[in-house]
């Protein structure tokens, strides 16, 4: 498959540095997940042509539309790219039709055809009868669906999503989503999903590229990314305990005094996953098992699902789910030492 949009960022923002490539093909669907900080808006700034490459450049299909180093700049309003902003940046004084007109219009279309156009996508989105609404009458789902129209009616080559749902409450999130998927998967140009959300991530994104400190730090489809997290950010996504250490004849030493016995087969730098449920918390050593177990100390206990999440310190952080029962069982108060246990065939050992 070859590539709709070729990008390589690097833009310097006072001591932090973004130096990412992004690529993606027609009709993919790509997420950019990372912590605070990462870069990720400033990524998307740098795509609409926001915020300048210190070098880099950004290929769009044939056309080139920015390479500092040749003096190669297309101004934001030229760049065939769609992006629906956190908060929409709906025109407050502007009707819903006028806001997804403004679209086309930005591109040349005349007026009468823009707002036809306008209509046909208010009504692809559900919001054919709210036409005539100004944005502080429309609900946050109705205001993104607006959002969405406006960009999509450009008919961009790249479309930019920056958290598309946060500004959404959880019941409304959920049939947006739905929504979302459906338009994604019609869009014939690139699509770039900035994102917190591992489930927007999940549901919406074809692959993943995880950006930490400005660099990727990994990339994938979600079950490659999911089932091998190479780092704590990552880890903490997909809701694995994750550790790293040399790994040799069956075990991987992830701390003075404790190696995990494994079953892959891994040697040299490594890492070791395993999900908290697979965590078992004794108050007791306990005896005679296979099992990996070390004694922790209990930093807290939190609600998880229908389960409890334990962090647990000691030779490693870890955190363990266990059920209200087993807790009530233990007793289990911060500051409490117990023993904690893992199967080597719970554990999940692969190269650094
Ligand atoms: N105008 C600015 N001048 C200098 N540095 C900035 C500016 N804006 C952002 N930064 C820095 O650039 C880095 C990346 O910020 P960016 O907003 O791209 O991160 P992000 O991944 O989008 O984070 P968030 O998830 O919080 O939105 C941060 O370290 C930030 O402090």
């Amino acid at each position: 498959m070859t590539d709709l949009l070729d990008a390589r960022l690097v833009v310097d923002r006072g001591t932090f540095r973004l130096d990412v490539h992004l690529r993606i093909a027609a009709g993919e669907v790509l997420a950019l997940l990372g912590p605070n900080g990462a870069g990720k808006t400033t990524a998307m700034r740098a795509l609409a042509g926001l915020e300048p490459l210190t070098a880099g450049h950004v290929r769009l299909g044939e056309r080139e539309l920015d390479r500092p180093d040749a003096r190669v700049w297309t101004p934001t309003e030229r760049r065939p790219i769609g992006v629906v902003f956190q908060d929409y940046l709906l025109f407050p004084h502007l009707s819903a039709l006028d806001n997804v007109a403004f679209g086309p219009r930005r591109h040349g279309v005349d007026k009468r055809k823009a707002r036809a156009e306008a209509a046909d996508w208010l009504a692809r989105v559900g919001l054919a009868e709210f036409a005539k609404r100004k944005p502080r009458q429309l609900s946050g789902g109705q205001a993104q669906r607006v959002a969405l129209a406006r960009a999509l009616a450009t008919h961009p080559e790249l479309l930019l999503l920056d958290e598309p749902l946060a500004a959404l409450d959880a019941r409304t999130r959920l049939d947006t989503r739905v929504e979302l998927q459906r338009h994604l998967a019609e869009h014939p140009g690139a699509t770039l999903l900035v994102t917190h959300d591992p489930l927007d991530a999940l549901v919406l994104a074809d692959r993943l590229v995880v950006i930490e400190h400005g660099a990727v730090v990994q990339e994938g489809d979600a079950a490659a990314v999911t089932a091998r997290p190479r780092t704590d950010y990552v880890a903490r996504l997909v809701g694995l305990n994750l550790y790293r250490g040399h790994a040799a004849d069956g075990g991987v030493r992830v701390a003075d005094g404790l190696t995990l016995a494994v079953t892959d087969r891994v040697s040299g730098e490594a890492f070791v996953a395993f999900r908290p449920s697979a965590v078992a918390i004794f108050s007791e050593r306990p005896e005679g098992s296979p099992r990996n177990v070390w004694q922790a100390t209990v930093a807290g206990v939190q609600r998880h699902g229908d389960n409890l999440r334990v962090g647990l310190q000691g030779p490693i952080e870890a955190a363990a789910d266990i059920t209200p029962p087993a807790a009530a069982e233990l007793g289990l108060t911060a500051g409490q030492r117990v023993w904690a246990a893992v199967k080597a065939t719970e554990t999940n050992a692969y190269p650094a």
